[in-house]
């Protein structure tokens, strides 16, 4: 039993978000902070032990560990090491704002986190203050530099495209990676149902950076199955690479490789898909396993080929806080 789509996908990955709450404000996500409207429940560890055991038997190896801020929670390294040591799974890696890495990176790292994504939207300590409504920049790099001394096989920096706040950063940035083993990923803003404003104001494709990297000779890597959406550029200059994550190009989706859970059990086909498939009922008991993964294949056949932002339909998803980008 495999995750196989009818477009002949394969589905190894799984983004796990373990809470929705977040202590940031990014412009794009979360303008006005996290609204805990009512108390949920997130999943606990024993739901999380049920649902990884059901993935692995499916075929996935890698699982990220997402949110919100994932490392909000408590028993968030209790949670990287009861996944890391499931059997069938080859690496569990995690998405992170950075605001308490540079305090406990060896600590995640010793605790079987084998890579790490930390977002940073501007090099610069005021533009990323005024992106994020956090004013901790340093902070956050001391986080990046902990994860390289940790000894993590990767880190990786995010960064939101946004037209006329940080895309005049590029020289700034490949500077910064020109002696960091970093591999810094530019994304292009995603319109959700939250932002519509917001994204028609701020969003930039990503191609220009591309036609700037390839006219200065970065070359471009091939991918593996397990890899995330970015394309990837090499120099031989540099110490770091770059990443391009461009959602509205043509053919993005034919290498979707991924499904996500979110924090209360809803398996979520795609990222801008509808309201997803309860789980959570069959994640109380380990006998439910059978049923679990005869849940989670039906509903495969119903994921579609790509999304439909170019039409402007989100599908649903408020702010990427609410699924794990
Ligand atoms: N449209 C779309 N965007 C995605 C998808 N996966 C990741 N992204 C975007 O890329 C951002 C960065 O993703 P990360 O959490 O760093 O993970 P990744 O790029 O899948 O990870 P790697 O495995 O490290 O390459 C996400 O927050 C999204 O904004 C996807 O399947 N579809
Ligand atoms: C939703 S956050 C969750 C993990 C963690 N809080 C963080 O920010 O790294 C995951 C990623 O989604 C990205 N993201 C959030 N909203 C986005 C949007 N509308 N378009 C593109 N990327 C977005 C963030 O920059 C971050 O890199
Ligand atoms: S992008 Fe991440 S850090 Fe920023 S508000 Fe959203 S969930 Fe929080
Ligand atoms: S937008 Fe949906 S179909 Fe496309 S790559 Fe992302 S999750 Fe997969």
């Amino acid at each position: 039993m495999q995750l196989i789509d009818k477009y002949h996908r394969k589905f190894e990955y799984l983004r796990l978000s373990i809470t929705d709450e977040c202590n940031f404000k990014c412009n794009y996500c979360l303008p006005d902070g996290y609204q805990r409207t009512h108390q949920k429940q997130f999943l606990s560890q024993n739901e999380i032990q049920n649902l990884i055991n059901a993935f692995a038997e499916l075929g996935t190896s890698k699982v990220r560990i997402t949110g919100g801020e994932p490392s909000l929670r408590k028993d968030f390294p209790n949670i990287i090491e009861q996944i890391a040591t499931t059997d069938g799974i080859k690496k569990v890696v995690t998405t992170t704002n950075g605001f308490n890495l540079s305090k406990h990176a060896e600590h995640w790292f010793e605790a079987g986190l084998s890579a790490i994504n930390v977002s940073i939207d501007s090099l610069d300590a005021n533009t990323f203050n005024l992106i994020t409504g956090k004013n901790i920049f340093h902070k956050v790099m001391e986080g990046v530099d902990a994860c390289i001394t940790a000894g993590f096989e990767q880190v990786k920096v995010n960064s939101v495209l946004m037209k006329g706040l940080n895309d005049n950063d590029l020289s700034t940035f490949l500077a910064w990676i020109k002696q960091q083993p970093i591999q810094l990923r530019f994304i292009e803003l995603m319109q959700t149902d939250d932002n519509a404003e917001f994204f028609n104001r701020y969003h930039l494709s990503g191609q220009s950076i591309k036609d700037v990297l390839l006219s200065q000779q970065w070359v471009q890597k091939n991918r593996h199955a397990n890899d995330g959406p970015a394309e990837v550029f090499f120099h031989p200059d540099y110490l770091g690479e770059i990443g391009l994550i461009m959602p509205y190009s043509k053919d993005f989706c034919d290498n979707c490789n991924r499904l996500r859970v979110s924090a209360v059990g809803r398996l979520h086909l795609c990222l801008f898909g509808e309201d997803g498939v309860d789980l959570r009922h069959l994640l109380q008991n380990s006998a439910d396993k059978a049923e679990l993964k005869s849940t989670i294949l039906a509903a495969l056949k119903e994921k579609k080929s790509s999304h439909f932002l170019d039409l402007g339909l989100t599908g649903g998803t408020p702010h990427l806080a609410s699924i794990g980008g």
